[in-house]
């Protein structure tokens, strides 16, 4: 397997990727942006990409959403959760009295700002690509703009050499990122099996023009006994007040309940776009009424059969 990240080395996308058993011995190329990873994915120079999707206090990663849910050509087979911890990483020479502009992702901006909002009020900030990316410009020597970046700890014990200037700044200390793994729809690799605590994303236009269309969708999912674990709408470009939905569903592709969901889903939206089935990371199986087993669902296809 060949992978790639939101790079360079030092990210929690890299991070991510080196829980996924086997990843630490396989080759593994940075990208400097979402887009670029999946990119990666689909012209097939690698196999998987590692991406943040989701954070716990920042909510959806929607660059990552929209990169995912445009074209129905990728899948997500695996998602991973990292517990994030921030430090901060001066220019060679300047203390924290000298920081008057900070670097870093912009998801990590938000999980620190309560931090700098009392450290250092008057502080500009200016967006980078990645956490790493902002905290490894320092090694060039050369001046990159800012004074201070925000990144994992793993930065500085990589590079000891780094100017650390304050550690654990995260405002959450709970806060977590959810990460997936994206392949090619039909590379001809394993899909994940059902664990019996699996996850199924899909990408929902809303039909437009009918009133009660989102009732609509989620019925399909509310008449099968199938709960959400995220929904989020997102702008699809195409004029105002054109949207999709992104969807977490609980379930396999496997289950019956979720066939059944997905073929109604199908029916109030054609558009609907399937991202995947996987296992979840926290293990937690759905709560399940006896009548959306899938015993449940194959007796009353036989019943009606029999008619
Ligand atoms: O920039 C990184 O290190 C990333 O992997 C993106 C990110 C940034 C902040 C929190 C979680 C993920």
């Amino acid at each position: 397997m060949k992978y790639t990240y939101l790079g360079p080395e030092g990210t929690f996308s890299e991070a991510a990727l080196l829980s996924v058993p086997g990843a630490d011995d396989a080759e593994r190329i940075p990208s400097v942006s979402v887009p670029a990873a999946l990119a990666k994915v689909r012209d097939r120079s690698v196999d998987a990409a590692m991406v943040p999707i989701e954070n716990s206090v920042e909510g959806g990663v929607t660059a990552t959403l929209d990169a995912i849910g445009a074209g129905d050509d990728l899948r997500i087979v695996r998602e991973v959760l990292v517990p994030i911890r921030f430090v901060l990483i001066g220019a060679p020479g300047k203390t924290l009295d000298d920081v008057r502009v900070v670097s870093t992702h912009s998801h990590a901006w938000a999980q620190v700002r309560g931090w700098m909002d009392e450290a250092l009020p008057e502080v500009d900030y200016l967006p980078s690509s990645s956490t790493a990316a902002a905290a490894v410009a320092f090694l060039d020597n050369e001046a990159p703009g800012y004074d201070a970046a925000v990144c994992s700890p793993i930065v500085p014990e990589q590079h000891p050499e780094l100017n650390l200037l304050a550690t654990d700044i995260g405002d959450n200390v709970n806060a977590v990122t959810r990460f997936v793994l994206v392949t090619a729809a039909r590379n001809g690799l394993p899909r994940p099996e059902p664990t019996g605590a699996d996850k199924t994303t899909v990408v929902v236009p809303l039909p437009e023009d009918s009133a009660g269309a989102l009732m609509g969708l989620l019925e399909q999912f509310a008449a099968r006994g199938v709960n959400l674990s995220r929904i989020e709408s997102r702008p699809t470009g195409e004029a105002l007040g054109s949207y999709f939905f992104s969807i977490d569903a609980e379930g396999h592709l496997d289950n019956l309940r979720m066939r059944n969901a997905l073929r109604g889903l199908h029916r109030v939206s054609p558009g609907v776009k399937f991202l995947g089935s996987y296992p979840r990371a926290d293990g937690k199986e759905p709560l399940l009424d006896t009548h959306h087993s899938d015993e449940a669902f194959s007796r009353a296809d036989e019943w009606v059969d029999n008619l």
